[in-house]
């Protein structure tokens, strides 16, 4: 797997990832999601230099530019619920992406050890021979990643995969990569350490469904 941290130099995108960490900032639910989707158009500003182009004329009012464009076909996966704003930034830079959404989530008992991964939902075009960019926020264990992978396969096999996180932790990135073929690209915006008891991303975030879209039942 080809991982890129893209915070491993100082850039802007500091501050989009402190907002979202910070306790008293990321009550904002507003502000956490366009901050979700403002890191997902850096990941996606990132990601297009791994894309293929081939040249193309531009006409202008007052002559003619050659300027090379995207040939990728592209879809864009996002994982429900709290992909939302990341699929947002995605399709902001991707306008031109087809689109799929797939529902997962991590099945909480009494102890709150998350014990399954439920996939329910899934709308696709076909993935065949496409650049499939999948985002999900929230790289925890990887074990929701591994369970959408498995249930996408049924729509084709894709040319390129690109998978797009903002937190990841080491654990779920030394996971997903023992799942996902070789060439997988990993895109992240800031990597963790260490996951707490209950699956959660140490110091991460907290709860990314939540806090874009408020507590579940
Ligand atoms: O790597 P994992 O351990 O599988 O955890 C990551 C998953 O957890 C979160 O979803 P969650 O189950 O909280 O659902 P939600 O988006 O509805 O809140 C997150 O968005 C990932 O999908
Ligand atoms: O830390 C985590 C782990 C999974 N999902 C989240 O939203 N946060
Ligand atoms: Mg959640």
């Amino acid at each position: 797997m080809h991982i890129h941290n893209i915070s491993s130099s100082n850039t802007i995108l500091n501050k989009f990832i402190s907002e979202i960490r910070d306790v008293n900032v990321q009550k904002d639910s507003l502000r956490f999601r366009r901050n979700i989707e403002r890191i997902g158009e850096v990941l996606s500003y990132e990601l297009s230099k791994e894309l293929k182009y081939s040249v193309n004329k531009v006409e202008t009012p007052l002559g003619t530019k050659e300027i090379d464009q995207l040939t990728n076909k592209i879809v864009l996966c996002s994982i429900l619920r709290a992909g939302l704003p990341l699929h947002q930034g995605l399709l902001n830079y991707f306008d031109d992406a087809e689109n799929a959404f797939i529902s997962a989530y991590r099945n909480h008992p009494e102890n709150g050890v998350p014990s399954e991964i439920i996939v329910e939902y899934f709308a696709s075009p076909s993935i065949e021979n496409k650049t499939l960019l999948l985002a999900d926020p929230m790289l925890a264990t990887g074990q929701s990643l591994v369970a959408v992978y498995e249930a996408i396969k049924k729509y084709g096999v894709p040319k390129e995969l690109h998978i797009i996180v903002v937190i990841a932790s080491k654990e779920g990135v030394d996971y997903i990569s023992k799942h996902f073929p070789e060439n997988t690209h990993l895109w992240i915006a800031a990597l963790d350490e260490t996951l707490n008891e209950k699956g959660y991303i140490i110091p991460g975030l907290g709860d990314a469904g939540d806090l874009a879209f408020g507590k579940k039942l």
